[in-house]
């Protein structure tokens, strides 16, 4: 097998179960596939050891990587922007669980990719271990999506589902964190604001709407209204083909036997209407740091075996 050397930037929850898994998913797929160096804030592991932060693209050229995988944190700091950049020129492909400098540098990442003939794959940034943005990049292509809805933000489908069994929303949300699915500070799941960033790159994908230049309509989660019986209140995201450029979330009761309704716990789903072919969903895979590096070892195994370059 040939080695695939990876640099990987972050070494979170979701970076450290990343590195501990790749190696042995990617033999399972004839592919051998080493972190051969680890990114923090301002330090670099390689070879076991620990030391100053190095150079980015004299990094990637001396370890011929092939992939840069990124679990930084999505809080807007342009490093992300940047790297990602670097790397696409360095001749890298781009695996990223970082959702932020997806939607400033869309644009920009994928001329740079195309340029370079790379890929940049982002499931990890679109919902965990479940695969919406697989449909939506390539899977429902021809089909005509004419509208997405979804609950992508599995904190609140949880907090949700405590609130409505009467635990307060601080205990709800501590609980969300400790089992790794809320942000260390949760204002973006509360507000819906991450679901919102999630349904951009959605749409992003299925539209080629630019997600900088996309609206968002969000309504928080800080009351429960009065919900029928038979239903759950979720926090649903929506955009339609025909009303380009917004992304409304909203508090929406649903009926318990729908795709919807019936999520559990963090679960998430999207729902895609593809006209004459009919509705699709996908709902399910882990929703936690471990789904998220399941998904990123899921793009790097596509990234290096199927010739597609940008985000498509
Ligand atoms: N938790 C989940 O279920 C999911 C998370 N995500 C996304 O995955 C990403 C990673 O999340 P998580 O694993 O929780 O880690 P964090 O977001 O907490 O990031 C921690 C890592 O990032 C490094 N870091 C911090 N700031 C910077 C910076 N400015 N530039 C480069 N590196 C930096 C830290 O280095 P050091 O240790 O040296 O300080 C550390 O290695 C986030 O963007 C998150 O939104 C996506 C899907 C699901
Ligand atoms: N905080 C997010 C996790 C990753 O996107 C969520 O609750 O879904």
């Amino acid at each position: 097998m040939t080695p695939v050397p990876i640099v990987l930037a972050g070494h979170g929850p979701v970076g450290r179960a990343y590195a501990e898994l790749v190696t042995e998913r990617g033999r399972r797929h004839g592919v051998d596939l080493r972190v051969v160096a680890v990114r923090g804030r301002d330090r670099q592991r390689e070879a076991g050891e620990w030391g100053p932060l190095t150079d980015l693209p004299e990094l990637l050229e001396r370890t011929g990587a092939q992939v840069f995988a990124q679990a930084v944190p999505s809080d807007g700091d342009d490093r992300a922007a940047r790297e990602a950049l670097q790397a696409l020129d360095a001749g890298a492909h781009v695996v990223t669980a970082t959702k932020s400098h997806l939607l400033t540098h869309w644009d920009q990442l994928a001329q740079t990719a195309a340029a370079a003939g790379r890929s940049v794959r982002l499931s990890g940034a679109t919902g965990a271990a479940m695969p919406a943005g697989d449909l939506a990049r390539s899977v429902l292509r021809g089909f005509d999506v004419a509208e997405v809805v979804g609950c992508v933000n599995g904190t609140a489908t949880f907090v949700l589902d405590r609130l409505a069994e009467g635990t307060d929303l601080d205990t709800a949300v501590a609980e969300a964190q400790r089992a790794g699915i809320a942000e260390a500070d949760p204002s973006n799941d509360l507000s819906g604001a991450d679901a919102a960033t999630k349904f951009r790159l959605l749409s992003a994908l299925l539209w080629g709407w630019g997600p900088a230049r996309t609206r968002v309509e969000t309504e928080p989660i800080s009351r429960l209204p009065d919900v029928p019986a038979g239903h759950r209140l979720r926090q649903v995201a929506r955009a339609v083909r025909d009303e380009p450029g917004v992304v409304q979330v909203a508090l929406s009761a649903e009926p318990e036997s729908s795709v919807l309704g019936a999520l559990r716990g963090p679960e998430k789903a999207v729902r895609y209407d593809c006209g004459e072919a009919g509705q699709v969903a996908v709902s399910g895979g882990r929703s936690s740091p471990h789904g998220a590096a399941l998904a990123m070892v899921k793009d790097t195994l596509g990234a290096v075996l199927e010739a597609t370059t940008g985000f498509g």
